[in-house]
């Protein structure tokens, strides 16, 4: 795990956008494509904003959630919504969203019928990941009915998930996948998050699931 100390949110921001801007750059230069996952939350708003401004191919990039909530993109929650909002304007309007919301399934039999999708864009060129104070990750919740299934190495790439601190349902990348791509960031503001990183160091994935990704993660944190 490789730790990134920032002055202030702003620098985060710029400095990650700058990074993944050339992670998908060399992807496109060297395979012709890239794919990059996405958090939700109240984070990744500005990083999505820059990022959709950087003079790219995005036609050649896909875009998917590293989670989603199981709500229509009509919802203020849903993560599809975000990159649709925050990333899919401007320059990287053309880029190809892939959403994991699927409105005709439930979420396992979205889960399911999503994983060859997934699985053909893997390994992922970069994958940036938030983390919640109780040390969830993506949709990888401490306490989840799917959570040891989604740790584990054979796991399917895509997870249907519920959990006691999850508003709603979800559906999930499984840690293999997200810790599988080529470039993994986790991006973390605030006190109380990097004391939850810290005692996510000291604790199993099945109690603290960041720690499923943090060995190929460079953490970036501002307070
Ligand atoms: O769907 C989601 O909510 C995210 O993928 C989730 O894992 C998020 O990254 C953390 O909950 C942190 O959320 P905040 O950025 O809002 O603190």
């Amino acid at each position: 795990m490789e730790f990134r100390e920032y002055p202030d949110a702003e620098a985060l921001f710029l400095a990650l956008a700058s990074q993944i801007a050339g992670e998908l750059g060399q992807a496109l230069r060297g395979a012709g494509t890239a794919t990059i996952a996405l958090p939700g939350g109240s984070t990744p708003g500005p990083l999505l904003d820059l990022l959709s401004d950087v003079d790219l191919d995005w036609m050649q990039v896909t875009v998917l959630p590293t989670d989603e909530r199981w709500v229509p993109e009509t919802d203020p929650r849903s993560n599809a919504r975000l990159i649709r909002s925050r990333l899919l304007q401007g320059a990287a309007a053309g880029a190809r969203l892939l959403p994991l919301y699927v409105p005709s399934l439930d979420p396992a039999a979205a889960a399911a019928r999503l994983g060859a999708d997934v699985s053909a864009l893997l390994p992922l060129t970069t994958a940036v990941l938030g983390m919640g104070a109780d040390m969830h990750t993506a949709s990888l919740f401490p306490e989840a009915d799917h959570l040891e299934l989604a740790l584990a190495s054979d796991a399917p790439p895509v997870i249907d998930m519920t959990a006691p601190a999850a508003p709603e349902p979800r559906v999930t990348l499984s840690a293999g996948v997200l810790k599988g791509a080529m470039n993994l960031h986790l991006v973390i503001l605030g006190a109380d998050k990097r004391a939850a990183l810290e005692r996510a160091q000291g604790l199993p994935p099945e109690l603290a699931p960041v720690r499923a990704v943090l060995d190929n993660a460079t953490v970036h944190w501002a307070e």
